[in-house]
């Protein structure tokens, strides 16, 4: 958000029609009309999948639908999450930040498997419908109170894929306070 004050902006936008100038908690009835800004969590989460690698050990041979090949009994296969969400078939220009991809008539053109943050299967992420709450709550509560600022653009960002990926310089933002929303709001 730092980084796109433009998206910001939007999103903000989004949160003056549903709470107007009104400072209330956020309700779970609010969550589900923040279709805006959870577009935006799931770029984020496409472009900075948390989960960046997913591996396992396969059970049994297993024949690739898409080309002649077995993978063999034994093998531990690596399912890299953040290879897969910037490959241009799937999402044009993968390195751009653009929520719109998350647009329904995007999403429902795309291969099931092309955007999984989550893993997917039996043994995905029980904590999925949870995290995503979360994070539209969290979110629009500190949007609806501070403006974020970043001098830093996304290129600089100096990315670390442990476990979990993360950012080796930190998350260098300013937070200041907006006076209302009626007035941030376009
Ligand atoms: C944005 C937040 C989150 C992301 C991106 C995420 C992502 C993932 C991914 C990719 C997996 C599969 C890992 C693997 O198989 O190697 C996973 C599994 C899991 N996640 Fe999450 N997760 C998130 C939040 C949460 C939360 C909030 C909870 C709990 C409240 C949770 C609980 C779990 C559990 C228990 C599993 C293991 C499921 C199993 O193996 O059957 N996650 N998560």
């Amino acid at each position: 958000m730092g980084a796109h004050q433009d998206i910001q902006q939007k999103v903000v936008d989004e949160l003056y029609t549903i709470f107007g100038d009104s400072d209330r908690p956020v309700t779970f009835q609010d969550t589900l009309q923040m279709k805006y800004l959870e577009r935006c969590i799931m770029e984020t989460l496409r472009m900075y999948p948390p989960v960046p690698i997913i591996s396992r050990q396969i059970k049994e041979n297993v024949k690739l639908a898409s080309r002649d090949l077995t993978l063999p009994i034994g093998a531990t296969i690596i399912i890299a999450t953040f290879k897969i969400h910037r490959n241009e078939d799937t999402f044009p220009n993968p390195e751009v930040f653009n929520p719109d991809n998350f647009l329904p008539e995007k999403s429902a053109s795309r291969h099931y498997y092309a955007y999984v943050p989550f893993s997917a299967g039996p043994r995905s992420c029980v904590g999925r419908k949870y995290a995503m709450l979360k994070l539209k709550i969290i979110l629009s509560t500190i949007l609806r109170n501070f403006k974020i600022n970043s001098n830093l653009s996304e290129k600089d960002w100096k990315l670390q894929a442990d476990i979990i990926l993360k950012r080796t310089d930190g998350f260098k933002l300013s937070l200041e306070p907006r006076k209302s929303l009626a007035k941030s709001a376009a």
